[in-house]
């Protein structure tokens, strides 16, 4: 192993690494071998305890500096991420199984990005001056207290940041409790953030499975709740959170629509549904994996998309010339390998693919289905592996119906050349994060964020200020109070 992956201790909690044995040992597996590489404990209630009382004590501290001094510590950090982006890449690989080719350009730099930017807009947030004749309101911008962010485990140090980075500039304390699966990337995160000049207690980090995240949930001194996560653990801390009032942000699942119209450049949009079903071998929430494609040019897109996924370099992750690695887990892909058997059994004709790798590690086939049908389980649920849908269609107003017939709202995209048609669809599309002409770009400039039951709240742009802020109206008399008596 080229690099040593177990981390100084299980959390981060007030600045340092803290260990406790006493929780549940979790094993952390590289996915591309099925060896252990490093193991973490889950968190206790004493732990959990240490990580509240800090972020507790130490949030309005930091909610009192200024937002260019706020912010400068989250650009330190941006930068020293993107120096170790090597390094942060490697791990991330190891926690993923995600070829080091995607993640040295789309995991630390994104996190980086999300740090920049939330850095450089700390210094911006104000209220507003609102005249009322002679007496005036002012609203304050201000910090809703101690966040707790819940992580998935396909992006685990893009998701401590996205959350992180908006919360801290917002001057709220952060406690992120990462996936199980993919308990190291968020330690280094901390790590980094301290050594950028983050007081103690602004980040911690602690480990463990649901029932972890259940009791930070409902703490009572928690204010706000930011999951990335399924929609049945998003219907459970929703619930939870409601208990208490709490804010929330909840980024959910999707079984997102992709619209090829007969017009669309065909090569461009092959293009797009590899990136938006193969990309991180399919383990990404907003993926287009219903792909409606006009009748006329079917045979010509499957042929090309099977010719492409033909080049699509299936191997060592840490190979630079790797391009499709291996599942998280062997749990996942067994999903995967049991929604393709539903699939077959449903008579979706397979194109490409359906099949486990012999080899050491949780490799599979990148899968494709053709002749798919709206009602089919492989066009209704969320798969969260490597398998598209393809499914046909000739008319406009009976694709949108069927895109939008989905509890999901997570995503959608449209290939046409059309600029009418690109807008109009768009337009309609039932989704939070739409694409014309392209699929699955997330700049932190641009809202990240879904729908229906794909989740409420956003990520990234100015937008997640609105979700980690609140707004604080004083009234101001200049002349007498009048009274009744
Ligand atoms: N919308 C997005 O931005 C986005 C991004 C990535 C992943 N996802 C979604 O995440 C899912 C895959 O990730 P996963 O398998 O880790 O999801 P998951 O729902 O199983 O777990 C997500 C997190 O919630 C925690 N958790 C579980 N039960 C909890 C409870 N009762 N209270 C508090 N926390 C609890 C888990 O420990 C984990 O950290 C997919 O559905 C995917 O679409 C969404
Ligand atoms: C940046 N991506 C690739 C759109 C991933 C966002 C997080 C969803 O899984």
């Amino acid at each position: 192993m080229p690099y040593d992956t177990q981390p100084a201790a299980s959390h981060f909690i007030n600045g340092a690494y803290v260990e406790d044995t006493a929780g549940t040992p979790i094993d952390v597996i590289y996915p591309a071998t099925g060896e252990k590489i490093a193991t973490v404990y889950a968190a206790t209630p004493a732990i959990v305890e240490q990580a509240i009382a800090a972020a507790k004590s130490a949030q309005a501290a930091w909610a009192a500096m200024s937002g260019t001094e706020r912010g400068r510590i989250l650009r330190k950090a941006a930068d020293l991420l993107r120096e170790r982006n090597h390094d942060l890449s490697v791990l991330e690989t190891y926690d993923t199984g995600k070829p080091y080719q995607e993640t040295s350009v789309a995991d630390a730099t994104s996190g980086a990005d999300a740090l920049e930017y939330f850095g450089g807009m700390a210094a911006t947030l104000t209220g507003e001056h609102i005249q009322l004749g002679e007496n005036w309101v002012y609203t304050r911008r201000e910090a809703l207290g101690v966040c707790v962010g819940i992580g998935a485990w396909n992006y685990p140090t893009q998701i401590a940041c996205w959350k992180g980075a908006p919360a801290l500039a917002c001057g709220n304390a952060m406690i992120f409790k990462p996936s199980e699966t993919t308990p190291l990337c968020a330690l280094k995160v901390a790590e980094i953030l301290h050594e950028a000049g983050l007081p103690a207690g602004i980040y911690n980090v602690v480990q463990g499975m649901g029932e972890v995240g259940a009791s930070l949930v409902t703490d009572p001194r928690v204010d706000k709740v930011s999951l990335t996560g399924s929609v049945p653990t998003g219907r459970k801390v929703y619930a939870a959170a409601a208990e208490g009032i709490k804010h929330v942000t909840m980024e959910l699942g999707g079984k997102s629509p992709m619209i090829v119209f007969e017009d669309a450049d065909i090569e461009n949009a092959v293009s797009g549904a590899i990136l938006g079903n193969f990309y991180s071998s399919g383990q990404v929430c907003s993926n287009g994996t219903r792909v409606f494609v006009h009748k006329a040019i079917k045979e010509q897109f499957l042929n090309r998309l099977a010719e492409r996924l033909g080049d699509a370099v299936i191997g060592d992750p840490m190979d630079p010339k790797t391009s499709f690695g291996p599942m998280v887990s062997e749990r996942q892909r067994a999903i995967a390998l049991e929604y393709i058997e539903k699939g077959q059994a449903e008579g979706a004709r397979l194109v490409t693919g359906g099949k486990m790798l012999e080899r050491d590690g949780f490799y599979m086939e990148p899968t494709v289905f053709a002749d798919v049908t709206d009602d089919m389980v492989i066009a209704r649920e969320e798969i969260f592996g490597p398998v598209m849908a393809v499914l046909d269609f000739e008319d406009e107003e009976d694709v949108m119906a069927r895109a939008n017939d989905t509890e999901f709202g997570l995503a959608a995209g449209v290939f046409t050349r059309d600029l009418t048609r690109a807008h109009r669809v768009a337009a309609r599309f039932e989704a939070g994060t739409c694409y014309i002409n392209t699929y699955n770009d997330a700049p932190v400039e641009a809202p990240f964020g879904g729908s229906k039951n794909s989740g409420v709240g956003r990520e990234n742009s100015k937008a997640a200020i609105e979700h980690y802020s609140q707004l604080k109206s004083v009234f101001v008399r200049m002349d007498d109070v009048e009274a009744p008596f």
